[in-house]
């Protein structure tokens, strides 16, 4: 193996600037010359490729977004375009590709290893919602971020005695709002994981307020309801208090990456190569225990669903259990 190839797809998270750089710099370190592909695999299928140097990835690890661009291109599911991607890498002569992203990029890698293109996966995505991995790549930024914007609006909510529903993302899996919220110290935490009955809502916040609080937070995976929604049906359960509800929206996925977004990348993007110079494709790498673990693509992905961390979800209940 003389050339391998890494992009970065679906959204973006910080820390894949820092898997990008590693693994070029670990290319470089086995002799072997590092593509980039711009743009995910649409830029995969167009040619929209070229030889990194370590001047692209100075100053990156530090850096949110990704420097490779992304893209969602669901075309991509087409075995035709599969196809033409495999062309774009042979006429480069590249043997091997490295894709970071979410569990829809992992199904791009699938393709392409079942089509005897030997690919891997590094999780990179805010969500944190890749079975088997305790942990992907920009999760932790993405927490941090949203906390820091929650501490910020418990300060004005705490002056006008308010009760705040925030949104944060997380598509389809309630995980940055129990990190998040259970930092907060908040008054509840609504994923999609778990049902939720308003009454007991309203009955919490108003317990707290009555045993001496002066606001009141309430985290809202984007998953489980839009945050309008949510604060008109919460506005008819406590109709005496004052109600603001906000999205944090992308906010979430920018920013430099935490020092454990970075660490964790670092390991991973040179993991990826060693794995591919040992032959290996169609696993991606993950984190169990704090090390880097690998697993099978297929095996993992299609036999095992993620799991929200039910117990910081049930302490959190526990916490704020109060009588009126
Ligand atoms: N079944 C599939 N087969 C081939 N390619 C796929 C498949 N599913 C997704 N992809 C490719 O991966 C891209 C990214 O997928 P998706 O939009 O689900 O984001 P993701 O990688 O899960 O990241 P995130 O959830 O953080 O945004 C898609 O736009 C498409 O190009
Ligand atoms: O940036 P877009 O395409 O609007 O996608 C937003 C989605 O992407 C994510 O930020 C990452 O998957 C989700 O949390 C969110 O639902
Ligand atoms: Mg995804």
């Amino acid at each position: 193996m003389k050339r391998i190839a890494v992009l970065t797809s679906g959204g973006d998270a910080p820390g894949m600037n820092a898997a990008i750089r590693a693994v070029l710099n670990q290319g470089m370190h086995h002799g072997l010359e590092v593509y980039g592909v711009y743009h995910g695999f649409q830029g995969l299928v167009e040619g929209d490729l070229r030889l990194l140097t370590v001047n692209d990835v100075h100053h990156q690890i530090k850096l949110g977004g990704t420097l490779l661009h992304s893209a969602r291109y669901p075309e991509f599911k087409e075995r035709k375009n599969q196809e033409r991607a495999i062309e774009q890498l042979k006429k480069q002569k590249i043997d091997g590709l490295i894709v970071i992203g979410g569990d829809g990029s992992f199904q791009g890698a699938l393709s392409l290893t079942k089509l005897g293109f030997p690919a891997i996966g590094i999780p990179g995505t805010i969500d944190n919602d890749i079975p088997g991995t305790e942990y992907t790549i920009g999760f932790d930024s993405a927490v941090t971020v949203a906390l820091d914007a929650i501490d910020k609006i418990s300060d004005t909510a705490a002056s006008h005695e308010r009760t705040f529903v925030i949104e944060v993302m997380g598509r389809h899996a309630g995980d940055i709002a129990i990190w998040a919220g259970v930092a907060a110290g908040a008054d509840a935490i609504i994923i999609p994981e778990e049902s939720f009955d308003m009454e007991q809502v309203a009955y919490t916040v108003r317990a707290g307020r009555r045993s001496g609080k002066d606001y009141s937070l309430i985290i809202l995976a984007e998953g489980a309801m839009a945050v309008d929604e949510f604060v008109a049906e919460f506005k008819e359960h406590v109709p005496e208090q004052s109600v603001r509800g906000v999205a944090l929206s992308h906010i979430q996925r920018g920013g430099a990456p935490t020092a454990r977004d970075r660490v964790f990348a670092t390991s991973m993007g040179a993991k990826a190569v060693d794995l591919l110079l040992e032959g290996q494709a169609g696993v991606y790498l993950g984190i169990n225990e704090e090390r880097v673990s690998i697993f099978d693509i297929v095996e993992t992905l299609e036999k095992n669903e993620h799991k929200v961390r039910e117990d910081l979800y049930k302490l959190n209940l526990e916490l704020t259990d109060r009588d009126l």
